[in-house]
């Protein structure tokens, strides 16, 4: 296993370039926030916005538009219901997050095997949530490549039939194989396994141990790799960054607040661009 370090978030998060507008900064497509689950889908939206997604849609239960509105004013708003705007926002998208609060009803069903239909080979699609839980009941695997599955440990029990006891490294490491794509298992120490690479974060704590800190890192890996890449690294160091803003929290604070977290993301990712290469 290769243990994740700030160098190489470092190398990933650089100073973004004079000459560029928003759309070079990634269009991210956000799928959740079903009636019950509304602040999952704008805790993800905010952290795509302030990790630096150039242009954040979310598709979410009308009942949601005006707390997105007024929470996070720079993301656009659909209704996840609304198959005509999911597919153009699908269209347009360069990274789709799909199931932070999505739930697990047929409404959500139908939105995830449309997105799952929709994707094609230029663009990644991040699993998360109940999204995974679905993919495991009804036995969904998208067709496509640029797959990333963030799964919890509950999570990934359904999705690969490890009970907990069982997810050892090596058995993880097999399981994430038999997937299209890329697994990040979530735990203590978070294992992330490519096709060809398996890494470690070293960092991170019980100050993360929040509802919302998965739905926090969905954004704020999709905003990386709609900036920088869809490569191994550009994951990694989304995995690094979300652990190490909460670590610098929890020097004074007791939990690392999801809310407080992304506020915190913009000047930590300075901090890793003002590193000299
Ligand atoms: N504010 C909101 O709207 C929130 C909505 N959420 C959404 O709620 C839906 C259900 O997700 P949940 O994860 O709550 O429910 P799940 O039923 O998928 O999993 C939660 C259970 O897994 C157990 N577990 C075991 N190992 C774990 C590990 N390493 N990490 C986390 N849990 C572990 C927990 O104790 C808990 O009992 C998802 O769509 C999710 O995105 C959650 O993200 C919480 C916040
Ligand atoms: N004790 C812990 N140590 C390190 N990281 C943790 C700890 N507890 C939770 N986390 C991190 O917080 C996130 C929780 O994700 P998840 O359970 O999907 O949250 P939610 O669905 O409520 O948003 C993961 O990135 C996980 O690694
Ligand atoms: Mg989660």
């Amino acid at each position: 296993m290769n243990t994740i370090t700030f160098d190489l978030a470092a190398k990933v998060v650089r100073p973004r370039p004079a000459i560029s507008h928003k759309g070079t900064f990634g269009r991210v497509l956000i799928i959740g926030g079903a009636p019950q689950y509304g602040g999952a889908a704008i805790l993800s939206a905010s952290a795509a916005v302030y990790a630096g997604a150039g242009l954040v849609t979310v598709a979410l239960a009308a009942t949601h538009h005006a707390a997105l509105r007024t929470r996070l004013p720079e993301a656009m708003a659909i209704t996840w219901t609304d198959d005509d705007d999911v597919s153009d926002a699908l269209r347009a998208a360069d990274v789709i997050v799909i199931g932070p609060g999505l739930g697990v009803d047929a409404a959500a069903l139908a939105v995830l095997r449309q997105t799952l239909a929709a994707v094609n080979a230029q663009q990644t699609l991040i699993i998360d949530g109940s999204a995974i839980t679905l993919c495991a009941s009804q036995h969904l695997t998208p067709a496509h490549a640029n797959v990333v599955w963030t799964p919890h440990q509950m999570e990934w029990q359904r999705l690969s039939g490890l009970a907990i006891a069982d997810q050892t490294p090596a058995a993880n490491q097999a399981a994430a194989a038999e997937l299209p794509g890329t697994v990040i298992v979530k735990q203590h120490r978070t294992e992330i396994f490519t096709p060809t690479a398996a890494f470690v974060n070293p960092i991170g704590g019980p100050e993360l141990a929040t509802g919302g800190s998965g739905d926090t890192l969905t954004g704020i890996l999709a905003a990386f790799i709609g900036q920088f890449s869809a490569s191994a690294e550009t994951i990694c160091a989304a995995v690094y960054t979300h652990s190490a803003v909460a670590a610098a929290i929890a020097k004074t604070q007791y939990v690392a607040l999801p809310t407080a977290v992304i506020a915190a993301l913009p000047g930590y990712m300075r901090q890793l661009a003002n590193q000299p290469n």
